[in-house]
């Protein structure tokens, strides 16, 4: 019989401590905030500013980075079209743990197909799930180049980079959009706070 055969036998096991109760005494609700966008459109910057206001508030946050993920959980994986999926499914996985815990999940990935980011929608309460889309051009990304990985895709150093020969399927169905003005970004604690207010209106940032 087969290892997978065998996975058939397993049983979830129920934990006295509910949700209800977590909330209660986090006095917040947990939820996934999934950023997405290009390289450099800002992701890390808004997860880490986000993060700051919202522990400034007394709310429990947890910032999963697509790059710092490839160090651990998702070492080993590349950037091919099933790579880049494997790599969604585990942080929607492993976000939806710590959206249960009652923490503010924030998820920081290019996830360039929309097919993935709402295959993690759907492991949540899709009020529970808030997309983010880092609306910021290309040109602008690319004149950031944080890390020089723009470069060398133009130099065909890299293959496959997202937005130069490697896809990227905007959003159609985001709660919440960054978006660049005249060439100019939003300041870091201004996105933040964008969501903030998205996170507040919705209730989340209390318990009931
Ligand atoms: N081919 C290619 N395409 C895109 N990005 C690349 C590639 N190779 C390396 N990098 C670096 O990996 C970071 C993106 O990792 P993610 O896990 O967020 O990617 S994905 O969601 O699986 O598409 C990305 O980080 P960010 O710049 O923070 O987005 C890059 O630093
Ligand atoms: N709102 C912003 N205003 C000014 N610079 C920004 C802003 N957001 C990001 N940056 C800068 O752009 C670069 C890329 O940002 P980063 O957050 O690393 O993007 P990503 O995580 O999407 O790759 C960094 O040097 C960062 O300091």
């Amino acid at each position: 019989m087969s290892t997978l055969a065998n996975s058939s036998n397993i049983f979830w096991h129920e934990c006295p401590v509910g949700k209800t109760e977590r909330h209660k005494l986090l006095n917040q609700k947990g939820c996934v905030v999934w950023i997405t966008g290009l390289s450099g459109s800002g992701k890390s910057t808004l997860a880490c500013s986000l993060s700051r206001e919202l522990h400034s508030r007394g709310k429990l946050s947890y910032v999963l980075d697509g790059d710092n993920l490839r160090h651990g959980l998702n070492k080993g994986l590349g950037f091919s079209a099933e790579d880049r999926t494997e790599n969604i499914r585990r942080v929607g996985e492993v976000a939806k743990l710590f959206a249960d815990a009652g923490l503010i999940c924030i998820a920081s990935l290019i996830s360039p197909y929309g097919k993935d980011r709402d295959a993690c929608r759907a492991m949540l309460a899709d009020a529970n799930f808030i997309e983010v889309f880092m609306n910021m051009s290309l040109s602008l990304c690319e004149s950031r180049d944080a890390k020089g990985l723009y470069k060398l895709a133009r130099a065909g150093k890299i293959k496959g980079f997202t937005g130069i020969d490697d896809p990227y399927e905007p959003p159609l169905n985001c709660e919440i959009e960054i978006q660049e003005k005249d060439g100019v970004c939003p300041t870091p604690s201004a996105m933040a706070g964008q969501v903030v207010s998205y996170l507040e209106d919705k209730g989340f940032l209390q318990d009931q």
